[in-house]
């Protein structure tokens, strides 16, 4: 598989602090990647590098072989990175079908496509986003992102504060993002274990470095090597 995303001795962080060190990083097309770590390790941080949204201090970041470190968020949108943030920037006076129309970009990624992986958002369709719960508006950021029909979609704690229910339709949709539609991802995820089996490889950062990198099955396959990371 062609690589998608390159990621060469990266430093970056906010203004003139530093948060992330020296990441190097590779992701071929289709493949997904668990972004794990504690509180503070500096995960959002590479997430929004990616998007463009931090302060870059030198390294580079290829997307399909372009650099794109230089480029401004909306300039990497445009490239292909779709991006689901912590705080899910739906559009809250728009409804659900608004939402997902209004930004969109031709692709295999259509409407039906989203109702499809999202039957709620469908029953929910002329709701607007403010009548939505937690769950819906999470499933909805997601949609949206993907409506943008995406190379790299990076999403940032998609299970974060979601009732048990709300989290299997999710990961069941996740799953289905990452096999069956193939888009390439990067998970951050406090839930390490819930997203290990659905995804490819997997990062550990820790203080903004990353301090461990292999497939998920074979961390699966040493639960001490996952306690350890869990527990630091
Ligand atoms: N806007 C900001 N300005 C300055 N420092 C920041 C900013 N956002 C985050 N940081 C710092 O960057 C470091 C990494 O934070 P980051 O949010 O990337 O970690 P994280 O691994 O995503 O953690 P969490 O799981 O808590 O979201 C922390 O020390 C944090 O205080």
């Amino acid at each position: 598989m062609p690589e998608l995303l390159r990621i060469e001795g990266l430093s970056a962080g906010y203004r003139e602090a530093r948060v992330l060190f020296n990441i190097e990083l590779a992701l071929e097309e289709g493949k997904s990647l668990a972004l794990l770590g504690r509180n503070g390790a500096g995960k959002t941080t590479l997430l929004d590098t990616i998007v463009g949204t931090t302060t870059y201090h030198s390294g580079a970041i290829f997307l399909a072989g372009r650099d794109i470190s230089r480029l401004r968020p909306e300039q990497r949108a445009a490239l292909g990175i779709g991006w689901v943030p912590q705080e899910r920037n739906i559009f809250r006076s728009l409804t659900v079908e608004e939402n997902l129309t209004a930004t969109a970009r031709p692709g295999p990624f259509t409407l039906a496509r989203a109702f499809g992986m999202f039957p709620r958002l469908q029953e929910r369709r002329r709701n607007l986003g403010n009548q939505l719960s937690g769950g819906e508006q999470q499933m909805l950021a997601v949609a949206r992102a993907l409506m943008l029909n995406p190379k790299l979609l990076l999403l940032d704690e998609p299970l974060e504060g979601l009732a048990p229910i709300i989290v299997d339709e999710l990961l069941a949709a996740m799953r289905r993002i990452v096999t069956d539609e193939g888009i390439s991802a990067i998970i951050v995820e406090q839930k390490a274990r819930k997203i290990l089996p659905l995804t490819d490889e997997v990062v550990f950062l820790e203080r903004g470095a990353i301090v461990y990198h292999d497939t998920s099955a074979a961390l699966l396959a040493s639960p001490e090597t996952l306690d350890a990371h869990l527990s630091i």
